[in-house]
């Protein structure tokens, strides 16, 4: 173990042989982050539940709005992009993100602000939520019961769905996002239903139970995801929108979780520039060099490589829920993985599962949320504390 600054221990290579002792798993993780994360499928149904209970109906008494944003930071603001792509490029209504405190400048009373905080604190959140309410927006809150966003909620007689805490607020993503979802099908934007939540949650059931930490490395998708990982450089590429999506997820989780600097984003993007680092001292390059002969061991971190992850979609959607043909995804998904071949890049696949958009999302999140666990537990870091995150709030005054 090395005894970094700033209170971080951990070790500089992945210890491959504590992944298989579920022991030694469980006394790295004392917060709990592979429990609270195999809780997602629990967090669709519990939030399912308790978004019924909060009366969204109200929302469509204006009709359809002019545009729906999303007002929130970290995993809060993710759910918007998972609103987005949801609703897919048919949604007749723009659906934004917004990041920082306040709301654009064009929100007004033909709006719907949904402000989104796991803590019901970061100002973010409120800083929405309180100029939605002064705009005159319908607004809707999402976050931890009695919290400031609440508050808030009550005072402009806003709907609020509570969501019980679990810390850190990137383990929350599922509780956050069902009732964003919610919200934004009273308001007759996306279509999903009983059933896909129902099949959803029972996805999430099922890859955390592949997952779990008495599953062997060899048969444990997350545990090879992270091992393949170790000592690499990710890029992370979705080969669609939605798969996109789970991309930017597995970034958030790399870096926070494992700690690891990761490159993410769309394949179709990527394609027309980002591909070039396949070609670079990481990449080709680097792979050209190597000894195959040569002791890991003694590798002195100047071996440091690429590795990349491809989320597919599957090509699964139906054709109008796309805004590329799923044939042309699907060949620069081929002609990516076709690439890192020929430099000797070495690539991971996970290609996305089910039905309903939202169930083929969870199936592209669940593996690399675990796999961003392993991958910090490996190294010896406890991927529920993030010294760095908490200084950045005091330092910040945040
Ligand atoms: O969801 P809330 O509580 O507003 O937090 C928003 C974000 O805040 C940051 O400081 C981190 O803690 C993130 O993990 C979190 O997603």
């Amino acid at each position: 173990m090395i005894d970094g600054t700033a209170g971080v221990s951990g070790r500089r290579d992945a210890d491959e042989a504590l992944l298989d002792n579920p022991q030694a798993l469980a006394e790295a993780d004392p917060g709990g982050m592979l429990r609270h994360t195999a809780s997602a499928g629990a967090q669709v149904r519990e939030s399912a539940a308790l978004a019924a209970e909060a009366n969204l109906a109200v929302l469509a008494d204006d009709g359809r709005p002019r545009a729906v944003v999303i007002a929130g930071i970290g995993t809060a603001g993710r759910t918007g992009d998972v609103l987005a792509t949801v609703a897919g490029p048919r949604c007749p209504v723009p659906i934004i993100g917004h990041r920082s405190a306040g709301v654009p400048g064009w929100v007004g009373a033909a709006d719907v602000v949904i402000a989104v905080s796991a803590s019901g604190r970061s100002p973010e959140a409120l800083g929405a939520a309180e100029a939605a309410h002064r705009r005159g927006a319908r607004l809707v809150a999402v976050g931890a019961p009695d919290s400031q966003l609440q508050s808030i909620a009550e005072q402009a007689r806003a709907p609020f769905i509570p969501v019980p805490r679990r810390a850190p607020a990137r383990a929350s993503l599922w509780a956050l996002t069902v009732p964003v979802l919610l919200a934004a099908r009273s308001l007759g934007l996306v279509k999903v239903n009983e059933a896909d939540l129902a099949e959803t949650a029972a996805r999430l059931d099922a890859d955390a139970d592949r997952c779990r930490s008495a599953g062997e490395s060899f048969v444990n998708p997350a545990k090879s995801l992270a091992l393949g990982l170790a000592g690499s450089i990710p890029i992370v590429w979705g080969s669609s929108p939605l798969a996109t999506v789970a991309a930017r997820r597995f970034g958030d989780t790399l870096s926070a979780n494992a700690r690891y600097p990761v490159v993410t984003g769309a394949l179709g993007e990527a394609g027309r520039g980002r591909v070039g680092l396949l070609d670079g001292v990481f990449g080709g390059l680097a792979e050209g060099e190597r000894d195959i002969f040569a002791d890991p061991a003694e590798d002195d971190g100047e071996g440091t490589r690429l590795r990349l992850v491809l989320l597919r979609d599957g090509g699964l959607n139906a054709e109008d829920d796309t805004d590329e043909p799923l044939a042309v995804e699907e060949r620069r998904a081929d002609a990516v993985q076709t690439l890192a071949e020929r430099r000797g890049v070495r690539c991971d696949v996970v290609t996305a599962e089910g039905g309903s958009a939202l169930e083929r999302l969870a199936s592209l999140i669940a593996v690399p949320d675990f796999a961003s666990i392993y991958l910090a537990l490996a190294h010896g870091l406890d991927p529920m504390a993030v010294p760095a995150i908490t200084e950045m709030k005091e330092l910040s005054n945040q």
